[in-house]
């Protein structure tokens, strides 16, 4: 996992170009010039039809911004992680970046960087090209998943916006990131003593990750009753240049708005610390790529501000988590509620004689489950609501012994497991919502194509073990033809 995925594979990415191994089909690349030709370069690709295509520009690759065309590691490596946490079948995975151009002056002057060097398009030319490759890519594949992935956050809202209800599509670094973030903290907020409407929650980072677990997590607190108005005051976002408010005097980017302060009485609060002390936080959640940005004393701070205080430094990869679970650990004496992208190791605790395991609050623990469920109910498009009971059945995965470890997520070790439920939960959303159109899935529910089956039978026990059992079986497995070789064996006892 740390190698395929976070921390390493953020080094191949910034090292793509000199590690890249020419013959070998890592990919498919689409350039500018391919604009006219889309549907004939997908034809290239020589592998059997896909089910699952993650796609970048790579414009904003993890925290280490415009990596260009060496991007490429992450649809790699992100597919690599629906094989082995969901069951995806590695010969239908497509990883896709386009080669538009890049705005790093490094790239552009490196004899040795293999993409196209010259500028990023504008807007109206940038989506344009992709207009036709959505066009292309449904035409050809149609029953294929798309995942939109580190795109640069206004591209990753207008995108999502304007292809989500066309296509069977999302966007992981806004949706995946919010079911993973809203999950962990469900447990959080369960293990802080603190009542759910009393939380305040800062967020350092107003991007496409800070505002999509806002916006996941305020949509949560309404579905579960509370008003919209008394949901949004939960959320101060700061970005760089302070905490986001109304009057800040700056334009505000359209996805900021929504959590924008009108509160703050004509005064701004310009850093993190001063936000802090400003808002007395009982949650603090990093997304802005700024390693090392939760200091000591702002994690004293928050100690004081609660007995349990959430701290999830979320950016990746770990040079970019804003604290370590070592200094979380010290500055709040133990207590801390700890969540980080990329995984940090296990430390012992003194003061209880126990080793405390830090959450990954990754979006890997969802991406893998929404795509097989979607996938596999046939699903013509990713609904909200499938997404967010992602975030609750993955919530809820934990077994007892997980839970009296007071863990935020399960163990990854799991993950197969997990996703299998999740896939479970979310084909049920894609059935309730009419949207499925696999005849197993639709056969489990009596139901048929564009059918709404009645709550009582989409909660129906027998049916719901019956569907698990169908995911189980379309999962791929790792295991070698000659099934007497025994090869399968030890991944069998892992689920
Ligand atoms: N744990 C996880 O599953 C995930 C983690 N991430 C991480 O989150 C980070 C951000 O990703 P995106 O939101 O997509 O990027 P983005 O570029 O859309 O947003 C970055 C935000 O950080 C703010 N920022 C930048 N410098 C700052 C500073 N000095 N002080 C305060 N704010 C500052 C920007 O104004 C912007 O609001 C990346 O490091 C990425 O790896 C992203 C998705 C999932
Ligand atoms: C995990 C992830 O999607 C990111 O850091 O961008
Ligand atoms: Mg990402």
């Amino acid at each position: 996992m740390p190698i395929i995925y976070t921390p390493v594979v953020g080094e191949a990415c910034q090292k793509f170009s000199l590690i890249y191994t020419p013959g070998l089909v890592e990919g498919l690349f689409l350039s500018k010039d391919d604009v006219d030709v889309i549907p004939e370069v997908l034809g290239n690709w020589p592998y059997p039809q896909p089910d699952i295509c993650v796609i970048t520009d790579g414009s904003r690759i993890l925290g280490l911004g415009d990596l260009g065309v060496n991007g490429m590691g992450i649809p790699i490596g992100k597919l690599s992680l629906y094989v082995a946490a969901a069951g995806f079948d590695p010969a239908r995975t497509l990883p896709i970046t386009l080669d538009l151009g890049t705005n790093n002056e490094k790239f552009l002057d490196d004899p040795l960087y293999l993409g196209a060097r010259h500028k990023r398009p504008e807007d109206p030319e940038f989506f344009s090209y992709l207009d036709k490759l959505m066009k292309a890519l449904k035409e050809k594949w149609p029953k294929m998943l798309v995942q939109f992935e580190d795109f640069s956050s206004d591209h990753a809202f207008a995108s999502l916006d304007r292809y989500r209800r066309e296509y069977l599509m999302f966007n992981d670094d806004i949706q995946g990131t919010g079911a993973v973030v809203l999950a962990g903290w469900i447990n959080a907020v369960r293990l802080s003593g603190v009542p759910l409407k009393d939380h305040k929650i800062v967020f350092f980072g107003a991007g496409s990750a800070g505002v999509g677990v806002a916006k996941s997590i305020k949509d949560h607190l309404v579905r579960s009753g509370m008003a919209e108005e008394e949901a949004r005051g939960m959320f101060w976002l700061a970005d760089s240049k302070g905490l986001v408010t109304l009057d800040r005097g700056d334009k505000l980017a359209s996805h900021k708005t929504l959590f924008a302060r009108s509160d703050n009485e004509g005064k701004q609060f310009g850093t993190l610390e001063e936000v802090l002390y400003y808002v007395k936080p009982t949650c603090l959640i990093g997304l802005a790529g700024m390693g090392g940005a939760f200091r000591p004393e702002a994690i004293r701070k928050m100690a004081e501000y609660s007995r349990h205080p959430v701290i999830f430094p979320l950016s990746n990869p770990l040079t970019h988590a804003e604290c370590t679970f070592e200094a979380a650990m010290e500055h709040t004496n133990g207590r801390v509620l700890f969540g980080s992208g990329t995984a940090f190791p296990a430390m012992h605790d003194p003061s209880t004689n126990k080793v405390v395991e830090p959450g990954q609050a990754n979006n890997c623990y969802i991406f893998p489950g929404l795509g097989f469920g979607t996938s596999l109910a046939g699903a013509t498009r990713v609904s909200d609501c499938m997404v967010h009971v992602a975030a609750v059945t993955l919530a809820e995965s934990l077994t007892q012994e997980e839970l009296d470890d007071r863990r935020l997520y399960p163990r990854l070790e799991r993950i197969r497991q997990v996703s299998a439920l999740i896939a479970r939960d979310v084909a049920v959303q894609a059935v309730k919502k009419g949207i499925a159109r696999d005849e197993d899935v639709l056969e489990i529910f009596s139901a048929k194509s564009g059918d709404k089956p009645a709550a009582v039978v989409l909660q129906d026990s027998r049916r719901l073990d019956k569907l698990l059992e169908l995911v189980q079986a379309r999962m791929w497995e790792p295991v070698y033809a000659d099934a007497e070789a025994g090869a399968a064996e030890p991944l069998k006892a892992m689920m």
